[in-house]
């Protein structure tokens, strides 16, 4: 199907827009008002702009407050209408998009509506034009697909259809099945668009929180399958009215939007049984390594080691040590010199029982392919650079070859078995970005967005799992300043916890991120842990949480650079995070470290 977006999704000029969305591969555009009349080209140079870059004009919208009205205020519409139809015809652009009305003025009156629209089909015609009807949510009489498709078949014109609008149609909760009713080709246009679920005035809601399918909370293959069984052949356009998205990277956003019509379109071909655009999903099924950039081995070295880590490898070739416990990998390399930052996260391995396909499929969701010498070993790694720009490697499931390029001995047998999650942290307008990255490149389910309290501010953060658990990462919002601490970390899964923590307190320097006593006079009201197990949480500084399915006991390192490590327990199948516990340990990081002489630098 053709691939189309609407030029209000991106920020820059109109011929910006133009040209990213091109070279993200997009077939054709909507080109909004606004971005036609503050562009200095005149509407010809326009569609010659479009054309050389190979994109078709689909549609000219919004055109509003039409129909409905008084009898002396058709004319007015009418001549309104005659000066859009001119200068679409010098834009080239033979769809016009008509908004259902908003005003006060229109009436209530189904026939009336059908009436004028019937009209205003006519003289678009003698322009070679055609009306796409859309039905807003907010629409003062006409605000569901139904009454706008009731409206439309009154009128009975053949330049007269309707606009399908997802966010109008789901923000409302109507039922998507009745849209198989209408004629495929009196559906004119499609509009695609996702939004988280939040519950507010939906006005507000379309025009600020929208985002790009499979970034939000819609069933969007939900609505396309019933949407292409009607036999619509005309183009799957994105319409993402976006606060964040005007002003982030024109040419990343596309791609973005890209990305997720690509991976719609595998969703709707899953419910609709035919073939799929994209290399079939591989699944990965574990963490093969972290790799942290350093400028201090020795003081990172020192923290891994009290963990329990051992240095088993130094890599041939590169300076690269490889630290292990159990299948728990970490990779320590040297900050490239222009990092602002002392120690970072810059790599993650996935295990996959495919690396090649993984990222044969990576790269059709237009991910970027990294060269192969960044792999930490010799051995053949694909790689492909995710949104916050951490490498992202495929590796052979069960099979660390790579791991033969560090000569490495046999790792130690500790209570830390792996590593249980990563958190990656995004600048605000990558967020909703790498949500559709893990999820279409590695298919990890989203968890619902939650927020944190900080002493400074408040974190946001997403998390997303594979459905056995084996690959976790979270997704936080990055804040900006030194005020705040990082939000990278890795986590390690540990099967004793409390001999862990045990060992960690009686070492002479302080490693750990004390915990504050009020953490622990509450944490009586929240549960009823008995007198000796409250206790034993309490000296030791562990954090505890619990679901539906099982309890969660964790603690944090001090911070090195802009990483921590986060050591965590799942008993019986907690699947959480312990989020409840986050703002503790945001005010924690807040606080400066009990003076020690050899305490670590807990600021980097
Ligand atoms: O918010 C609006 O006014 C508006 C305009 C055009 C659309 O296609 C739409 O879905 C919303
Ligand atoms: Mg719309």
């Amino acid at each position: 199907m053709r691939k189309s977006i609407a030029t209000v999704c991106v920020g820059g000029s109109l011929t910006e827009k133009l040209e990213a969305v091109a070279r993200a591969g997009f077939d054709g555009v909507e080109i909004f008002e606004n971005d036609l009349l503050g562009c200095p080209l005149p509407p010809e140079r326009v569609r010659e702009r479009a054309d050389s870059l190979g994109l078709r004009i689909e549609l000219y919208q919004p055109f509003r407050d039409f129909e409905a009205v008084a009898p002396d205020r058709l004319a007015d519409n009418l001549r309104r209408a005659e000066h859009k139809f001119r200068m679409m015809e010098r834009l080239g652009a033979g769809m016009m998009l008509v908004c259902s009305n908003v005003s006060p003025l229109a009436v209530d009156d189904d026939a009336l509506a059908a009436e004028q629209l019937r009209l205003l089909a006519e003289r678009a015609a003698d322009h070679g034009i055609r009306l796409a009807y859309e039905p807003l949510a907010w629409g003062r009489h006409v605000d569901t697909y139904a009454r706008a498709w009731r409206i439309v078949r009154m009128a009975g014109h053949p330049n007269l259809g309707i606009c399908l609008d997802s966010f109008h149609i789901l923000s409302r909760g109507s039922d998507p099945a009745g849209i198989e009713a209408i004629p495929g080709d009196k559906i004119f246009f499609v509009q695609l668009a996702d939004a988280p679920l939040l519950a507010m005035d939906v006005l507000h809601w379309s025009r600020h929180y929208r985002c790009f399918p499979g970034q939000g909370g819609f069933d969007l293959a939900g609505l396309l399958a019933p949407v292409l069984r009607t036999g619509y052949a005309g183009p799957l356009s994105l319409e993402v009215f976006n606060d964040s998205l005007r002003q982030a990277d024109t040419g990343r956003t596309a791609v973005d939007a890209m990305r997720s019509l690509i991976a719609l379109e595998e969703s709707v071909a899953q419910v609709l049984g035919t073939a799929s655009p994209l290399p079939r999903p591989v699944r990965p099924d574990g963490f093969a390594f972290a790799e942290l950039a350093t400028r201090d081995h020795k003081r990172l070295g020192g923290l891994l080691g009290a963990l329990g880590f051992a240095r088993t490898g130094q890599h041939e070739t590169k300076p690269v040590e490889l630290w292990e416990q159990g299948r728990a990998r970490i990779l320590l390399s040297r900050v490239h010199p222009d990092s602002p930052t002392d120690t970072s996260l810059v790599a993650i391995g996935v295990e996959s029982p495919d690396p090649a396909l993984s990222a044969e499929r990576a790269r059709a969701l237009l991910s970027p392919a990294l060269s192969r010498h960044r792999a930490p070993g010799s051995a053949r790694l694909d790689a492909v650079a995710t949104p916050d720009g951490t490498e992202l490697f495929f590796c052979d499931s069960g099979h660390p070859h790579w791991r033969e390029d560090f000569d490495a001995v046999t790792p130690p047998e500790g209570h830390i078995g792996g590593i249980d999650h990563v958190a990656l942290s995004h600048p605000w307008d990558r967020f909703d970005e790498a949500a559709l990255f893990y999820r279409s490149v590695l298919g990890l389910r989203p968890y619902e967005s939650v927020e944190a309290a900080d002493p400074y501010g408040l974190l946001r953060s997403r998390a997303m799992s594979n459905a056995d658990g084996t690959v976790r990462l979270t997704l936080t919002l990055a804040r900006v300043g030194p005020q705040y601490p990082a939000e990278q970390h890795i986590a390690l899964a540990d099967a004793d916890i409390v001999a862990t923590a045990r060992r960690l307190r009686a070492l002479p320097e302080n490693v750990l991120l004390p915990v504050p006593g009020n953490y622990y006079d509450d944490l009586r009201a929240r549960f009823d842990l008995g007198e000796e197990r409250h206790r034993e949480l309490r000296e030791l500084g562990l954090m505890y949480d619990r679901d539906e399915d099982g309890e969660f006991l964790h603690l944090c390192t001090v911070t090195v650079g802009r990483v921590f490590f986060e050591i965590v327990q799942r008993i019986c199948g907690y699947r959480g995070f312990g989020t409840a516990n986050t703002p503790v340990r945001l005010a924690a990081q807040h606080t400066p470290a009990p003076v020690s002489p050899a305490a670590p630098d807990v600021r980097g």
